[in-house]
């Protein structure tokens, strides 16, 4: 089976493939659409996106992708302890102070931001496809004294040097990633957990109510689902207008999770399950 995922080859995407698909044939793609997009275009059979971080809150091209643009089930999560250092072109080792362009994913840059601001105040920083893109850029041209955000991974796979480390702003540094597929995949004999999670994606009615979000979490609340994340994104066809992505710390049964589905359809609500998956937390070697 074939594992599509963020690359290139040593993105946090990939750490978090390799710890849990081994024996895998895995194929990397240049952003987070192309990666669900080889999914529908039967290139692979499974796909790894990052959707949320712990510090920089969702990956909102991931979301947006899931639930406005195709629609593949999630069906399992991997939660990986994230840790970004500062590595440059082995020819700029002792000057890296005086690099002239820092390049990253926007999500690392944010978590690093303390960082930048005050070890390398005023240098550009340029937001690219993913962390291992930008470690791909520095080896490639050393003469512009640029310097990448990226893992350990990324360092040796496009030989750089790494000349600070653990630059991240705060300590709980973690990334969730989903497993996506059409096809019927076992992911919790292969990673071993049975922790679950149901995710929901809920419109309210489109006539205005008062009190249309308190009523939706109440049919969580009084049947004691717990929820982990409660995320609102527009939906795109006004300012106001927005759905809500709901992620329930329970698989789906047989009468809880349908009583409150059930509920919030006869309050005029949109419901759609995205998927019910076991997740499973990985360690850094
Ligand atoms: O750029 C990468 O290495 C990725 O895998 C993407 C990504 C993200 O989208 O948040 C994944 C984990 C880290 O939070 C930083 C970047």
């Amino acid at each position: 089976m074939k594992v599509g995922y963020l690359g290139p080859k040593g993105t946090f995407t990939e750490l978090a493939v390799k710890k849990v698909f081994q024996g895998f044939e895995l194929k990397p793609y240049q952003t987070i659409p192309a990666s669900m997009d080889a999914i529908v275009e039967k290139e692979v059979d499974l796909a790894v996106v990052p959707i949320e971080n712990a510090l920089e809150g969702s990956v909102n091209i991931t979301l947006d992708y899931l639930t406005q643009v195709i629609q593949i089930p999630i069906i399992g999560e991997i939660t990986l302890p994230i840790k970004q250092h500062l590595m440059v072109h082995p020819d700029n080792k002792e000057n890296w102070r005086e690099v002239s362009k820092v390049y990253s994913h926007s999500h690392a840059i944010a978590q690093c931001h303390k960082f930048l601001h005050n070890q390398l105040k005023g240098v550009p920083v340029d937001s690219v496809s993913s962390t291992a893109a930008a470690a791909q850029m520095v080896m490639e041209q050393p003469e512009l004294m640029s310097a990448a955000i990226a893992n350990e991974l990324a360092a040796k796979e496009y030989g750089l040097s790494i000349v600070q480390r653990n630059i991240h702003d705060f300590d709980y540094n973690h990334t969730r990633f989903v497993v996506l597929t059409e096809e019927n995949f076992d992911f919790q004999t292969l990673s071993g957990s049975s922790h679950y999670k149901t995710t929901l994606m809920v419109t309210l009615p489109e006539d205005d109510q008062a009190g249309a979000l308190h009523q939706v979490l109440s049919a969580f609340a009084w049947r004691k689902l717990n929820l982990s994340k409660i995320e609102s994104r527009p939906m795109k066809t006004g300012i106001g207008n927005y759905f809500f992505i709901i992620d329930i710390e329970m698989k789906l049964d047989d009468v809880l999770i349908p009583g409150a589905i059930a509920e919030l359809e006869a309050l005029g609500c949109g419901v759609k399950l995205l998927g019910s998956y076991p997740a499973k937390k990985v360690e850094l070697d």
